[in-house]
C-alpha cells in the first residue's frame, strides 16, 4: 500500500479548511495539495506543522496544473454557499462554471483520478463533471461521486434525537439526490419497526427535517454560509472510506453517493429503465477501482414511494440543467479547447 496524492479544490473555504485538517491525519495520504483562488499557501503552511507524514502544499488558480498532476483523488468543495432564502439551485449560475473549469483541469492533468464533488447544486454539478470528462474521452462512471454523506449523517443524528435508544452511529439509508424533495430517507429500513413507533405527524416532521437539514444551518448562520464542519466530517468520512478501498484494498466499505448509474449497469438497469434517471444517490460499495457495486434500491413503503415520485421529476430537471450547461459550453469553446 503506497499512500497517494489528494487534492482539495477550494481548500481555503469553510469546508476546505477543516476537511484538510481531518485528511492531514491519514496515513493513506502522502501529499495533500491545497488549491485556492489566489493561493492556499497560508493554510498549507499552518497544516504542515502538524507532525504527521503527509506533505502539504498550497497552490493558486494559476497553478492548477501543478496542483492536479499525479492526483489519485480530487475533492471539490470550491464555490459559493447559500444565504437564507436561497435554494441550492440558485447557486448554479456561480458554481457551474467553477466546477466545469476544475473538471477541465482534471481531464487534462489527472484523467484517472477519483473525483468527489461537494459543490452545490450537487444534483447538477456531478453531471457537469461527468459531461466534461466525457467531452475529453476520459469519463469513467465508477470514479465520479457526489458526496451525499451529510444527508446520512444528519438522518442518523435526527433519528437518534427522536428515539435516544437508537445509537447515533446507526446508519440510515438515504437515496435520491442532495436537495429538498430529492433527499429521500428510507426510515422503513431501520430495525425494530422504528418507523411504526412514529405517528404520521412525527414521520412527516422527521422526514422534512432530514430533507431540509441544510436550511436549518443556513438559517442559524444568518448569512455567514452553510454547513461547513458537519460537511467536513462527512467529506472526510467519504474520502477516507474510498481511500481505504482503493489504496488499502479494504472490502465492504459502503457509503451513500450520488453517481452515474452506468457505474454498475447490472444492478441499476431495471431502476434506470423504470425511472429514466441516469444519476441517483444510492448506497455504493467501494472497490479498488471506485464503485464496485451499487446496492439496489430496497423495497420501499408506500410513504417512501410517494417521496420518490416527488423526487424523480425534480432530479431530471437538475440533471438536464447540468448536462445542457456543458453542451452549451462545448458549443462555444474555441477549437483549441476541444
Ligand atoms: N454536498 C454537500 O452536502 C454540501 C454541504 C455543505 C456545503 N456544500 C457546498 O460546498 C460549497 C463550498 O461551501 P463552503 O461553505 O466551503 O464555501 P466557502 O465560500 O467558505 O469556500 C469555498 C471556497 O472555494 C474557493 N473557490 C472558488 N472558486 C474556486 C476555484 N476555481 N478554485 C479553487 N477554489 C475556488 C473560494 O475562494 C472559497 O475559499 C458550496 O457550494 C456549498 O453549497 C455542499
Ligand atoms: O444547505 C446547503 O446549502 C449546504 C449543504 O448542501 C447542506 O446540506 O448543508
Amino acid at each position: 500500500m503506497s499512500p497517494v496524492k489528494v487534492v482539495i479544490c477550494g481548500a481555503a473555504g469553510g469546508i476546505g479548511q477543516p476537511l484538510s485538517l481531518l485528511l492531514k491525519q491519514s496515513d493513506l495520504i502522502a501529499h495533500l495539495a491545497l488549491l485556492g483562488v489566489v493561493t492556499a499557501s497560508g493554510i498549507a503552511a499552518d497544516l504542515s506543522h502538524i507532525n504527521t507524514k503527509c506533505k502539504v502544499t498550497g497552490h493558486g488558480k494559476d497553478q492548477i496544473d501543478e496542483a492536479l498532476q499525479g492526483a489519485h483523488t480530487v475533492v471539490i468543495p470550491a464555490g459559493v454557499p447559500r444565504k437564507p432564502g436561497m435554494t441550492r439551485d440558485d447557486l448554479f449560475k456561480l458554481n457551474a462554471g467553477i466546477v466545469r473549469d476544475l473538471a477541465e483541469g482534471i481531464a487534462k492533468n489527472c484523467p484517472k483520478a477519483f473525483v468527489l464533488v461537494i459543490s452545490n447544486p450537487v444534483n447538477s454539478t456531478v453531471p457537469i463533471v461527468c459531461q466534461v470528462l466525457k467531452s475529453h474521452g476520459v469519463f469513467n462512471p465508477s470514479k465520479v461521486f457526489g458526496i451525499s454523506t451529510l444527508d446520512v449523517v444528519r438522518a442518523s443524528s435526527f433519528v437518534s434525537e427522536v428515539n435516544p435508544a437508537i445509537d447515533p452511529s446507526t446508519r440510515v439509508t438515504v437515496v435520491g439526490g442532495h436537495s429538498g424533495v430529492t433527499i429521500v430517507p428510507l426510515l422503513s429500513q431501520l430495525p425494530n419497526n422504528f418507523v411504526d413507533s412514529l405517528s404520521r405527524d412525527q414521520l412527516d416532521a422527521l422526514t422534512h427535517r432530514i430533507q431540509y437539514g441544510g436550511d436549518e444551518v443556513v438559517k442559524a448562520k444568518k448569512g455567514a454560509g452553510s454547513a461547513t464542519l458537519s460537511m467536513a466530517y462527512a467529506g472526510a468520512r467519504f474520502t477516507l472510506g474510498l481511500l481505504q478501498a482503493t489504496v488499502a484494498g479494504k472490502t465492504g466499505v459502503v457509503e451513500s453517493a450520488y453517481v452515474h448509474l452506468d457505474a454498475d449497469k447490472e444492478n441499476t438497469a431495471a431502476f434506470k429503465a423504470k425511472t429514466g434517471l441516469d444519476y441517483f444517490a444510492l448506497d455504493v460499495e467501494f472497490g479498488r477501482e471506485g464503485v464496485s457495486r451499487i446496492l439496489k434500491l430496497p423495497k420501499v413503503s408506500r410513504y417512501e414511494q410517494a417521496l420518490l415520485d416527488a423526487a424523480i421529476p425534480e432530479l431530471k430537471t437538475n440533471i438536464a440543467k447540468g448536462a445542457a450547461f456543458i453542451t452549451d459550453s462545448v458549443a462555444h469553446w474555441p477549437e483549441a479547447r476541444l
